[in-house]
């Protein structure tokens, strides 16, 4: 048998990252079916789910990059303003068709130039924007621990080989 037919074949491989529908999305009951679609509808696979309401040093914690910048106490009373949801989705290109799908931080630059994705559809200001994506492996698997501790990335990459 030639070295190449030794090599195990690895299904196609798959990326994992950490979405948030943030408290303005949850807060009102027809729009969550509304994001599913939209995430089903790019290919993504829900891995895991989870509600979340957090407590100031919560929002602290995963905003810390953000201390002192002048929209800082904004973030974080929206983000401790009501439940929210915590997604782990996986496709082949996961963080970047999730971030695509949900379009730029500002809805209002969104509106202009993605009319399309999630925020300019939905985002209310800047800071009330509806949605977070992970921007890296490394912060995907970061921020995945932090919403499901549980949740063990080199393992499931492992069973995905
Ligand atoms: N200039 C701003 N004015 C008001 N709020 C802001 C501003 N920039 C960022 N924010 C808020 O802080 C969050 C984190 O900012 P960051 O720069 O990490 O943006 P992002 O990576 O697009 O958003 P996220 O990390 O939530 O996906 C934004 O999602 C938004 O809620």
């Amino acid at each position: 048998m030639s070295a190449s037919l030794k090599q195990p074949i690895l299904k196609n491989t798959k990326q994992l990252t950490l979405a948030l529908l943030k408290p303005d999305i949850c807060a009102n009951a027809a729009l969550p079916p509304k994001i599913f679609e939209a995430i089903k509808s790019r290919n993504l696979d829900i891995v895991k789910q989870r509600q979340v309401l957090w407590k100031e040093e919560d929002a602290g914690t995963f905003y810390a990059e953000h201390k002192g910048k002048f929209f800082y106490q904004r973030l974080c009373g929206y983000m401790t303003s009501g439940p929210f949801q915590a997604l782990i989705l996986s496709s082949p290109n996961a963080i970047k068709e999730w971030r695509a799908l949900i379009g730029p931080t500002h809805p209002v630059r969104a509106r202009i130039n993605q009319p399309d994705t999630l925020r300019a559809l939905y985002g209310l200001t800047d800071t009330r924007n509806s949605f977070h994506g992970s921007d890296s492996d490394e912060t995907a698997k970061n921020e995945i621990g932090l919403f499901f501790p549980e949740f063990d990335v080199d393992a499931w990459h492992k069973e995905q080989q």
